[in-house]
């Protein structure tokens, strides 16, 4: 059966996972940042090291041995979420260091600025308006009288006010730019998948398409041929069409297709194929299901449909018949031989008076036995 209209790409997780051509892998930029920290992190450690601060030189040494061991993690197990919460963990912790440990004379703060690019790419929206507030609170405490106390911080009152307000600026900026990306990529994503579903089905009756139809008995034949298990099909076409067209105008004729459509929707399996075929011919394609089944099935289509009524413009109810033809692979057929199979059992059923089933190669008394 056909599959429902695409879904929105409304959920930050669903969006992460969906990646548009161009767009960096989040492991591939955690992987690609955390091979760049680490010159920086041993630079930083060697320079602690010439003052003799080793307890900068052993947390920083900890934190590049931590940022490899998380990619050979995700190289191991292919867990993005853990790969993703372990880094931004990671560089939170290493940039509040950074900050409060005034590494290279005060300097390494300003690689706070980092930070809120990298942490809105990597995570959700949430989590990146959660971390850099968390972030700019930290910095301010940093920067006030208290922090300048407890820490012992050398940062200067106007540079602490500087710093705070640009990366306060920074950080909204990045909200902003990530929000629109975030936004661009869904409806790129919906559009490619309103394009697809489009090309895969048919606009009138929201069933598989010709195209589609083939493919997936393409599709059930690669599998009859992998494991043998009989498949068929049923060819569909509803009765004295053009008459209904003639008499009640194509718009009555479009609403039997849509009626008729609607049906062998309700009769099938979620396992069955439903396709329009052509105009007012539908084809049905039954996995694992043998010619008896099949008959079934069809009998049931047929007799639902002639059950059924569509109103034509005046109001009266109108009803009509479908004939159908059906078709079961065996000894390794060619999808092109089923389907004249197929066509062969319709031609048989339309002759035989409409408004029946014929079965190809097996008279209708057996088959119903
Ligand atoms: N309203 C409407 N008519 C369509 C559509 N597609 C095809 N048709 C019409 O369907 C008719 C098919 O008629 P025929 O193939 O002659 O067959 P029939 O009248 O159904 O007769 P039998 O199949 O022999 O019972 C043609 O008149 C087409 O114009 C469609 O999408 N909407």
């Amino acid at each position: 059966m056909p599959e429902t209209m695409p879904e929105t790409y409304e959920d930050d997780h669903a969006l992460a996972e969906q990646l548009v051509r161009g767009e960096i892998p989040v492991p591939t930029l955690i992987n690609g940042l955390s091979i760049a920290a680490l010159p920086l992190l041993f630079f930083f450690a060697w320079r602690a090291g010439e003052r003799g601060d080793f307890i900068h030189v052993t947390v920083l040494i900890v934190v590049a041995i931590l940022l490899v061991a998380n990619s050979f993690v995700y190289w191991a197990r292919r867990h993005q979420a853990l790969q993703r919460r372990t880094f931004i963990t990671l560089i939170t912790f290493l940039f509040f260091y950074l900050a409060l440990g005034a590494l290279e004379q005060g300097a390494a703060i300003l690689w706070l600025f980092a930070y809120p690019p990298v942490v809105f790419y990597i995570s959700s929206i949430k989590v990146g308006v959660g971390t850099c507030l968390l972030g700019l609170v930290g910095v301010t405490l940093l920067f006030s009288p208290l922090g300048s106390q407890l820490f012992n911080a050398p940062y200067g009152n106007y540079f602490g006010i500087t710093m705070t307000a640009v990366l306060g600026f920074e950080m909204v900026c990045c909200f902003l730019l990530d929000l629109s990306r975030r936004r661009s990529k869904a409806s790129l994503l919906s559009l490619a998948r309103d394009y697809e579903y489009a090309a895969k089905h048919d606009a009138m009756t929201d069933l598989a398409n010709r195209r589609e139809g083939l493919g997936a008995l393409e599709h059930e034949y690669e599998r009859y041929q992998r494991n043998s298990r009989s498949f068929s099909v049923i060819l569909l076409d509803i009765d004295h069409f053009k008459g209904i067209n003639d008499t009640y105008g194509h718009q009555v004729g479009d609403k039997m297709i849509v009626m008729v459509a609607s049906q062998l929707k309700t009769v099938c399996r979620r396992v069955d194929t439903v396709s329009r075929w052509g105009g007012e011919e539908f084809l049905v394609i039954l996995p694992e299901t043998d010619a008896s089944q099949a008959y079934q099935t069809a009998e049931r289509i047929r007799s639902t449909i002639a059950a059924q009524t569509v109103p034509s413009d005046s109001g009266s109810p109108i009803s009509t018949t479908v004939s159908a033809g059906i078709a079961t692979i065996c000894n390794s057929a060619s999808i092109d031989r089923l389907l004249q199979e197929a066509d062969d059992a319709l031609y048989e059923a339309k002759s035989g008076g409409r408004n029946q089933v014929c079965v190809h190669g097996t008279p209708v008394e057996v088959i119903a036995d």
